[in-house]
């Protein structure tokens, strides 16, 4: 794989449809708008991307709504690809983004990381350099699913439940196995219990101001919210 300076590769998410995304969320008050809500993630996340120097940026979405707040972050949307017969609609989504890349080195990333910062992600591009030709990831908090991998063109991305132990069958190398590095990286959004974690952590503007509208799990997160997210 080759130098992953952060200009050198480029990063690729995947949004599905906001009126299907975050169905674990539904135990949330029925007041929290979800799509709002995975929205603003996105938004948040596309920001501490650029914070982190990344020149080119892709999310592939079926979503008209998030094909506008992707060119709004200066980022390029991408249409959903048709589906693939071995691919899950995930993968296949990510796979096509990569291929619509300039770069031949990828970052795939989830897209619902609302207190990543962009220091974590470049510490993190800087760590899979270190792994040379292999391709490298970095697992979530819980150590079962993939925040961020990186790889060239020729591994194919094995996002889903249980995805971490699936990388590292490819012969993906985890950076930080122990989990202590990046907990901003690692805080993706699937449970309450996840959005709680990230307001401890400070989420970014988007997200603060889509929590403070409301009561519940992550009430009160304003006061966590972090005051340096560039937006
Ligand atoms: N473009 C695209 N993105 C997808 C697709 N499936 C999942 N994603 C995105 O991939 C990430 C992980 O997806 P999931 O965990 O399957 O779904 P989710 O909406 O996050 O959460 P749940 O509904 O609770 O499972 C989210 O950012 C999704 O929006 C897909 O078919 N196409
Ligand atoms: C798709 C994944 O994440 P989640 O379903 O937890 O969002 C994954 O970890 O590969």
């Amino acid at each position: 794989m080759p130098s992953l300076a952060a200009s050198d590769c480029a990063v690729v998410l995947a949004v599905k449809s906001l009126a299907a995304a975050k169905s674990r969320l539904a135990p949330l008050p029925a007041t929290t708008d979800r799509g709002a809500l995975v929205a603003a993630m996105l938004v948040d996340t596309l920001a501490a991307v650029r914070g982190a120097g990344i020149d080119e940026v892709l999310v592939v979405s079926p979503d008209p709504l998030v094909h506008a707040l992707t060119a709004e972050a200066g980022a390029h949307p991408v249409p959903e690809p048709e589906p693939q017969p071995r691919l899950s609609s995930l993968n296949a989504a990510l796979a096509h983004g990569a291929r619509a890349a300039t770069h031949s080195t990828v970052a795939y990333l989830q897209a619902d990381l609302p207190a990543l910062r962009g220091e974590s992600l470049v510490a993190a591009l800087d760590a899979a350099r270190c792994a040379g030709d292999s391709a490298a990831f970095v697992a979530d908090r819980a150590g079962s699913g993939t925040v961020l991998l990186v790889a060239g063109p020729d591994f194919v991305p094995r996002f889903g439940v249980g995805s971490a132990e699936a990388h590292r069958a490819a012969g993906a190398v985890e950076l930080d196995p122990p989990g202590d590095r990046w907990p901003d990286l690692r805080t993706d959004i699937d449970t309450p219990a996840d959005l709680v974690a990230a307001v401890h952590l400070g989420v970014g503007a988007r997200t603060g101001a889509v929590l403070d509208g409301r009561t519940g799990a992550a009430s009160g997160s304003a006061g966590q919210r972090r005051a340096n997210t560039a937006q």
